[in-house]
């Protein structure tokens, strides 16, 4: 099986996301998972950029064994002294030269014609190779250059000493065909490229990166750039985890590999998400929270009868426990029935069909359907709770120069209508005041918490409460585009529960004690 060496950028390219700012402790830590992982290279930083990258290269490149470090350098003698400083103590190490050599870089960046670029670089690579037996030379924008050109820059590169030719597509510009075009000529017309390896760098900017360097690799590519979770500049880079997963999974298709330890993939995701703050989106391909969940009925009963019918990888692969079956609106009842099993519950067909009816009416309303919901459900105590209380209206007044004050009406089960005022620290309080007062209930508010259950201005507010009684504790919960009405809700329906519980323990107790 051809193998494919993995080149990591997250550390450089990576670190070059607006916001990301990565310390040396911090860099040493990802370059030591990134050990951990197999990467073939680890490209740390760009050593001129800073006294501190400089230090944070070296302090990667020393206690980094088994991986070649890379120090990125433009084609200057003073970037290339800052590498050579900065890969001391390396055990592998290796220069990173690079020089744009499309029109639109040359003409307004560089200010070059393409004489000058061919000379700049060569000269830049022979200077290099007095300190560095390992060179590669990055074409910048490569993409947008004359294949003819690109010929050209390569065969002189080659004859100055790089070790490996890059191919970056900067802008992520072009198309899987015309990117995987490039290293067929250039394997085709280039003399001695027999001599060197050809890498592939890519970027998103159209969400071609990942597809860009498979094309490359379908046509003779023999190293792939990029980082963990796709960070890098503008809209990131190759994410090295689909790269390597495309290639476990197809093998039949790509017949390459390279040689990373996927269990180590998920690790590697988070640790890169904790230390750049770079959140991975639910959706990402590979190390999103959903790529191994599955919310839909007809997913879900598929996953249970035979995994393979909606999975591609399983999540041990890249290091994680299991596939998750997330409970919600388009959930089925097999899933349904499996879920209530792991909880402990294993019901009859009726009671299984009464309670999954539920459970669709509060899927409908909430965005995630807990265990303790379910739990909840199965007993019977957030829906159908028979209504001793029934909000009717609440009126607050508050002002910041003010104590809050709140009046309540409540409908009993008995059919009287309740009216109370109250004063409290705040408008929930004054609330909770005045319907204590209408209920005559002495109860103790242990938890309150607040959540939207869908976005923008109208989104609904969901409010849990915990109430107890002596030893009895509940939850109610209240839903309401206002938040001082779903607090309400929340406690009434909590009080109701209350009631409702004293009357199930004390059947309980009668039935089965
Ligand atoms: C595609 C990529 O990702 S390339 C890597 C991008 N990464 C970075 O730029 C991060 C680190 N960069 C930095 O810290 C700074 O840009 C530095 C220290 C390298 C240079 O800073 P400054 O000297 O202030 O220059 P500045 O960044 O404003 O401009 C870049 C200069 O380098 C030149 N240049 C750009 N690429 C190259 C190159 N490969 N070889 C030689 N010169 C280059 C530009 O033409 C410009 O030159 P000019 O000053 O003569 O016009
Ligand atoms: C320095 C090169 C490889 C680069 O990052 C790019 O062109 O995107």
């Amino acid at each position: 099986m051809r193998k494919i060496y993995v080149f990591d950028t997250t550390l450089r390219d990576g670190e070059q996301s607006p916001g990301v700012n990565l310390n040396t402790r911090e860099k040493v830590e990802i370059a030591h998972q990134l050990e951990k992982l197999g990467v073939d290279r680890i490209e740390a930083g760009f050593p001129a950029a800073s006294p501190g990258d400089l230090a944070a290269v070296n302090a990667v490149a020393r206690a980094v064994k088994n991986a070649t470090i890379i120090g990125l350098s433009r084609s200057r003698q003073q970037d290339i002294d800052a590498v050579r400083e900065a890969l001391q103590g390396a055990q592998d190490p290796c220069l990173h030269l690079f020089l744009a050599t499309s029109p639109i870089h040359r003409q307004y960046k560089l200010r070059m014609d393409k004489q000058q670029v061919l000379e700049n670089a060569e000269a830049a690579i022979r200077y290099a190779k007095k300190y560095f037996s390992k060179i590669e030379f990055s074409a910048e924008d490569a993409g947008r250059t004359e294949l003819d050109f690109l010929c050209e820059v390569t065969a002189m590169a080659i004859r100055a000493g790089a070790t490996v030719i890059n191919i970056p597509d900067t802008v992520g510009y072009l198309s899987p065909y015309e990117y995987g075009n490039i290293f067929k000529t250039l394997k085709e017309q280039v003399p001695g490229i027999e001599n060197v390896q050809l890498s592939a760098h890519c970027h998103d900017d159209l969400g071609m990166a990942t597809v860009n360097a498979l094309a490359a690799i379908m046509n003779g590519a023999d190293q792939i750039e990029g980082t963990i979770n796709g960070i890098g500049e503008r809209a990131g880079n190759t994410a090295i985890e689909e790269v390597a997963m495309a290639l476990e999974t197809r093998q039949d298709f790509f017949g390459a590999k390279t040689s990373l330890v996927l269990s180590e993939i998920a690790r590697t995701s988070r640790l890169v998400s904790k230390l750049t703050g770079m959140v991975v989106p639910g959706n990402k391909a590979i190390v999103g929270a959903n790529a191994f969940a599955h919310e839909s009925g007809i997913h879900q009963d598929g996953m249970l009868k035979e995994k393979t019918t909606y999975e591609i990888m399983s999540p041990e692969t890249i290091g994680l426990k299991e596939s998750k079956l997330v409970l919600g609106k388009h959930s089925g009842r097999h899933a349904f029935r499996e879920k209530l099993i792991d909880l402990g519950f294993d019901l009859e067909d009726e009671l299984l069909n009464q309670t999954f009816a539920k459970f669709k009416v509060l899927a409908d309303k909430k965005k995630d359907v807990t265990d303790e919901d379910l739990l909840a459900l199965l007993e019977e105590k957030l829906v159908d709770t028979p209504e001793v209380f029934k909000l009717e209206a609440i009126y607050v007044s508050y002002s910041n120069e003010s104590i809050p004050s709140a009046k309540v009406r409540i409908l009993t089960a008995a059919g009287d209508i309740i009216e109370e005022e109250a004063e409290g620290n705040g408008s929930v309080d004054a609330i909770y005041n005045a319907i204590d007062r209408a209920s005559t209930e002495e109860v103790t508010l242990s938890d309150y918490s607040i959540k939207s259950v869908s976005h923008g201005k109208d989104a609904l507010g969901e409010v849990h409460v915990v109430l107890s009684q002596n030893d009895v504790a509940v939850q109610g919960r209240g839903l309401s585009t206002d938040i001082l009405e779903a607090s309400a809700r929340a406690y009434v329906d909590a009080l109701n529960q209350l009631i409702e519980k004293r009357k199930t323990f004390s059947k309980r107790d009668r039935v089965s004690l």
